[in-house]
């Protein structure tokens, strides 16, 4: 191993810790990108899998992926210009009837868009649009909620990566859909109300043109990154419309045609 790889590993390592102590004390942090650099994929994906790395070994299970920076609403919010992707832990998903609890989050954002459940391996073969089709057991509304352990949201592409992928908590909704029932995932209208106002809208079509070509995107970074999609796993395809910040005591409704609607509030200071 030459001088330059030990460097490049103590800074993975450093930006690991750094995102690890944040999650673990509920303290934003700095940036990472003083370590990594701003826009080496390579390297933050190393951080993100020494970060998740730490969320294994206290228990967490893998449930699924989620896709991030889809949409240019997002990509304008974000300043970045490339998807991303992060890990979706058991310990993530919270359920429509209880309040979120604000204090276990950081600077929560929401987002309506549309999850997918797949009933088959997306880990061989060419992985082409009607074989990413075909593995999808089922798709429902969800709401995504965004989470930034970097103080301010002062993100670049590195940081929201190495941040796996600026992942939180999400809900899903209850009324599933197949592809085989006619759901089409691009002509699906969304409209997100954060407590009666400030609405995000979209389709499907924002996610990269269609949410199957965002899970097809997907599905090929996990397999080259040699963590293939799974039968079972829940896929976050990607916001819809832009994300919106959720404070103490909001309450957010997301409605996406075809797959009905639900809604989630958060904890109040109060209660928390
Ligand atoms: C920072 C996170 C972005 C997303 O989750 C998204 O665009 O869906």
């Amino acid at each position: 191993m030459t001088e330059s790889t030990l460097d490049l590993d103590a800074a993975v390592s450093a930006a690991a810790e750094r995102l690890h102590t944040a999650l673990t004390t509920n303290q934003p942090c700095s940036p990472i990108r003083d370590l990594i650099g701003e826009r080496d994929i390579e390297l933050a994906y190393a951080v993100q899998q020494q970060l998740n790395a730490h969320r294994l070994a206290a228990g967490a299970r893998v449930v699924g992926r989620k896709i991030g920076a889809t949409s240019q609403a997002v990509q304008q919010q974000l300043g970045v210009d490339t998807p991303d992707l992060g890990v979706l832990f058991d310990d993530m998903v919270h359920e429509a009837a209880a309040p979120v609890d604000i204090s276990s989050l950081l600077q929560p954002k929401v987002e309506g868009e549309i999850a997918f459940v797949l009933g088959a391996d997306l880990a061989e073969g060419e992985l082409e649009l009607d074989q990413v089709a075909a593995a999808i057991d089922y798709a429902v509304a969800a709401i995504e909620i965004c989470d930034s352990r970097i103080a301010g949201w002062d993100i670049s592409f590195a940081d929201t990566v190495a941040d796996n992928a600026s992942a939180g908590s999400y809900v899903l909704g209850t009324e599933r859909r197949t592809l085989a029932d006619g759901f089409v995932p691009k002509d699906a209208a969304m409209t997100m109300t954060v407590t009666g106002q400030d609405d995000s809208v979209g389709t499907g079509a924002a996610s990269l043109g269609d949410p199957l070509v965002a899970v097809q995107w997907l599905a090929r970074q996990a397999r080259d990154l040699g963590d293939p999609l799974r039968a079972g796993q829940v896929i976050l395809s990607g916001a819809l419309g832009p994300m919106r910040p959720a404070a103490p005591g909001a309450a957010v409704e997301v409605t996406i045609d075809g797959l009905g609607s639900l809604a989630i509030t958060f904890s109040t200071k109060e209660q928390s």
